[in-house]
C-alpha cells in the first residue's frame, strides 16, 4: 500500500510549511549530507567517543568497551568510507536527473563536521540548503539532535540570518528505504533454507538500536502518530507505544509483507547496542537476550533452527551493525548452535539513492506526492516545536533549525522543574 497526498501545502500567515508539516517547495541551491561520522584512525577513537558522549555521563569503562571496537578495525569506522560512497551515488543520480545541485558531507561528531561544511557551502556561494541525515526513523539521536546540532552550527558559524538551513523527513517508511530490505531477507532465507532444509523453523529478528525510554516516550505515543494518519485502524492491533517502535513494527510487517515465501515464519522486534547504567531503562528485549530465550537451554515451544537478523534500523553496514550484529549476534547463535544471517543494510542500493533524490525532488517542487509503504503517512518535513525534546541538565532545550524558537523556550520553561538529569 502506498499514500500519497496531493495538495501541495499552502503557507499559513509567516512560515514555509502548513499543518501537517509539510514545506512549500522552495529552490535549494546546495544539499547537506549529515551523518554521525566515525574515527579514522587510532588515534581518533577515544576523541571521537568523548564527541559522542560530551555531558551524558557515560562511564569511562564503557567508553573503553566501544573503543575496542574500533581498535580491532585499526580504530577506523567504516561509516565514513560509506558516506563518501553514498555522497558519490547521490552526486550521480542527481546528474543523470540533470540535477545541478552540488552535495557537501558533515558529521555530528567527527570531520568533516557540519559547521565547516556550512561555511563551505556558504563560501561556495550557497544560500538554500536541504539536508539529508543517514537517520530515518524519529527519535532523539536519529532526528532532533541532528536539528540540535544544525541550529548550534548555525550559531556558532554567525550564518543565522544568511543561509537557509532545511532537513529532509525522516524517510523509515520510504519505499527507498525499504526496498533493499525486502530483497535481502528473499535472498537470506532462500541461502539459510538450503542450509538448514526447506522445513526447518527460522525466525526473524528486526533489529534496531536500542534508546532510553525516556527519548521513546519523548518521540510521541503512536497516537501522535495515529493523528499523521490517513487510516489509523491498524494502530490499536499495534504493540510499539511509541512512535519510534510503532515505525520499527510497521516497517517490519511491511518488509514481511514483500517476501511471500516468509509469510509463515515467527518474528520479533529486537533492540541492540544499548548503552548508559544498567540503572536506566532501555528499550527490550536486546537482540542476543531474545535469542537465547528462543533457542536457549530453556526455550520451551518449537526452537528455531536459524535467525534471520534484518537491521531495518540503519543506513550502512557502520560499526553498530558489522561488531554488534556480524560479530557479537553472529557469536550467540553459534554458541547456541543455530544458523545466522545478516541482511544488507540500503547502503548505496539504486532504489535507496534514488529514494533519497526523489524525497530531494519534493522539496524542489518537481516531485508530486509523497511516496510512503505501510500504514504511516509520509513523515513531516517540519517536526512539532517539541518533537522528540530533550531536556539538559541545565533546564535548557537546544536550539534546532526546524522549530519556532518562541515555543521551543516556552518548552524549556514548561519542563525546567520535570528535568531529570537526562540528556
Ligand atoms: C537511535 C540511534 C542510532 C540509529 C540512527 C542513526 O544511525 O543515526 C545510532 C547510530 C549510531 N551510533 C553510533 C555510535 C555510537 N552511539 C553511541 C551512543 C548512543 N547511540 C544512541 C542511539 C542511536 N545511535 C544512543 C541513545 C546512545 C547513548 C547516548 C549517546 O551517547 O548519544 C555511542 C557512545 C558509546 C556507547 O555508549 O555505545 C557511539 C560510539 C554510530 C556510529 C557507528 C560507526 O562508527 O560506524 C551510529 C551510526
Ligand atoms: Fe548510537
Amino acid at each position: 500500500m502506498s499514500q500519497t497526498r496531493h495538495t501541495m501545502p499552502v503557507a499559513a500567515a509567516g512560515r514555509d510549511y502548513d499543518a501537517h508539516g509539510t514545506m512549500i517547495p522552495k529552490d535549494y541551491d546546495a544539499l547537506l549530507l549529515a551523518s554521525f561520522g566515525g574515527p579514522e584512525g587510532q588515534d581518533d577513537v577515544i576523541p571521537f567517543l568523548r564527541n559522542v558522549t560530551r555531558g551524558r555521563g557515560i562511564p569511562d569503562e564503557r567508553l573503553e568497551e566501544v573503543a575496542t571496537h574500533y581498535r580491532a578495525n585499526g580504530g577506523v569506522s567504516p561509516i565514513n568510507e560509506q558516506n563518501r560512497a553514498l555522497k558519490a551515488a547521490i552526486e550521480a543520480e542527481l546528474d543523470r536527473r540533470g540535477l545541478r545541485l552540488p552535495v557537501y558531507w558533515g558529521n555530528r561528531n567527527w570531520a568533516p563536521y557540519v559547521p565547516d561544511a556550512l561555511e563551505q557551502i556558504h563560501a561556495d556561494g550557497h544560500r538554500r540548503v536541504l539536508t539529508v541525515t543517514t537517520s530515518a526513523y524519529s527519535c532523539y539521536s536519529s532526528c532532533r539532535q541532528y536539528r540540535e546540532d544544525m541550529g548550534m552550527a548555525m550559531q556558532k558559524t554567525g550564518l543565522e540570518g544568511t543561509l537557509d538551513l532545511d532537513k529532509a523527513r525522516q524517510y523509515f517508511n520510504h519505499p527507498g528505504f525499504v526496498e533493499p530490505f525486502v530483497e535481502g531477507l528473499r535472498a537470506d532465507l532462500a541461502s539459510l533454507r538450503e542450509e538448514l532444509g526447506e522445513t526447518a523453523p527460522i525466525h526473524v529478528l528486526f533489529s534496531t538500536h536500542s534508546i532510553p525510554n525516556s527519548d521513546a516516550a519523548a518521540a510521541g505515543p503512536r497516537q501522535l502518530a495515529a493523528e499523521l494518519r490517513q487510516d489509523d485502524a491498524e494502530v490499536g492491533e499495534r504493540e510499539g507505544a511509541d512512535v519510534y517502535s510503532a515505525q520499527h513494527l510497521d516497517v517490519a510487517r511491511h518488509i514481511l509483507a514483500g517476501v511471500p515465501e516468509a509469510q509463515d515464519l515467527d518474528w520479533s522486534l529486537v533492540y541492540q547496542s544499548r548503552s548508559g547504567p544498567p540503572s536506566v531503562p532501555w528499550l527490550e528485549p536486546d537482540i542476543n537476550d531474545r535469542m537465547e530465550q528462543l533457542a536457549g537451554p530453556d526455550a520451551t515451544g518449537t526452537q528455531p533452527a536459524g535467525f534471520i537478523v534484518v537491521p531495518l534500523g540503519f543506513v550502512s553496514d557502520h560499526m553498530e551493525v558489522v561488531w554488534d550484529l556480524d560479530t557479537e549476534a553472529r557469536q550467540t547463535a553459534d554458541e547456541l548452535g543455530v544458523g545466522f544471517r545478516r541482511t544488507p543494510t540500503p547502503g548505496t542500493h539504486p532504489a535507496f539513492v534514488a529514494g533519497l533524490v526523489d524525497i530531494v525532488e519534493e522539496r524542489l517542487g518537481r516531485r508530486p506526492g509523497r511516496a510512503a509503504v505501510g500504514c504511516f503517512e509520509a513523515w513531516a518535513d517540519v517536526c512539532r516545536p517539541d518533537c522528540c525534546a530533550k531536556v539538559m541538565r541545565d533546564g535548557s532545550v537546544r536550539p534546532t533549525t526546524s522549530a519556532v524558537d518562541a515555543e521551543v523556550r516556552g518548552l524549556a520553561e514548561h519542563a525546567a522543574g520535570a528535568a531529570d538529569g537526562q540528556g
